[in-house]
């Protein structure tokens, strides 16, 4: 059985119309922190929800998801949740559930079977590496959306999932907590080999922590490759529409800086659409 993540030929949309084509992505290693970058529109979202077996309005995609060498196209939603951890764009509702018993519903949808003093010890690990232990007992409801989006984090992370799909997790994040997701899911993809998929709008934050870079625009890959190669002016431009230059900072890292927005007769890639 081969470890690690591929895509073949992935085609998804909504009522007729395609979002995604053909998409193919070669074999990502256990142990990769995946940034899926893109415009507004471009089919992040989609394809995380395909991903998660989630589609509600696209349906099944067709293609193949390959997971450590198992199709999650089609396979059984209670089979695929154990594999599967998944952030969605929302964040999560202001319910009158305190922070903890979110957590542990999480864990209990899923593995209603594990015993209590495992599943407390895994809430705790979880709660302490995220920094959370000071909101473990407040309401959702009465939580900022920064708040409520790590605490999401906690549920997607608390059931070590093979796989996690992760929409946009430091959208309602300051910049230290950002930093720590970002260190967290590093850390734990390294530490467990599990891959992670993020999808994301801030790209130095991105090439900062990832291994491998995807670029969605057109309905297909227009990019692909470690943070070093993916990236450079003509990407940009064609995925954001925007006149850009990728430098090196001096830790190495990639950076892009972003010098101004084109008119819309120079993008090609349309946003919005
Ligand atoms: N439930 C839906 N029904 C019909 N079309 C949808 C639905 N959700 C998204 N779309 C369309 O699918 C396309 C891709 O949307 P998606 O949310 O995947 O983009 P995205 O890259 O995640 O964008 P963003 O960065 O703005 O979150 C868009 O044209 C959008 O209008």
């Amino acid at each position: 059985m081969s470890a690690g993540l591929s895509l073949n030929g992935i085609s998804v949309g909504y009522g007729g119309r395609a979002v995604l084509s053909g998409l193919d992505l070669p074999a990502v290693a256990p142990g990769s922190v995946v940034a899926l970058l893109g415009a507004n529109g471009a089919g992040k979202s989609t394809l995380l929800k395909a991903m998660a077996g989630l589609g509600g309005a696209t349906g099944r995609p067709s293609g193949q998801i390959i997971l450590n060498g198992q199709d999650l196209v089609g396979m059984p939603l209670e089979q695929r949740v154990h594999a599967v951890g998944y952030l969605p764009q929302a964040l999560p509702q202001g319910s009158s559930l305190v922070a903890y018993e979110a957590v542990l519903s999480a864990v209990r949808a899923v593995r209603p079977d594990t015993p209590r003093d495992h599943v407390e010890a895994s809430i705790e690990r979880v709660f302490d590496t995220l920094g959370l232990r000071p909101l473990a007992l407040r309401r959702l409801r009465e939580l900022s959306g920064g708040q409520r989006q790590m605490i999401g984090l906690a549920q997607v992370l608390v059931r070590n999932p093979r796989l996690l799909l992760l929409d946009e997790p430091t959208s309602a994040l300051d910049l230290r907590w950002q930093l720590t997701v970002l260190e967290t899911v590093r850390r734990i993809a390294d530490a467990e080999r599990s891959i992670c998929v993020i999808a994301i709008h801030d790209i130095n934050l991105a090439l900062r922590f990832c291994d491998h870079v995807v670029v969605l625009g057109h309905g297909r890959v227009l990019a692909s490759g470690p943070p070093t190669h993916a990236l450079d002016s003509d990407v940009l431009r064609h995925a954001y529409g925007i006149e850009a230059r990728v430098e090196q900072c001096s830790r190495g890292f990639r950076l892009v800086l972003a010098d101004r927005a084109l008119p819309d007769a120079g993008r090609a890639a349309t946003p919005f659409q």
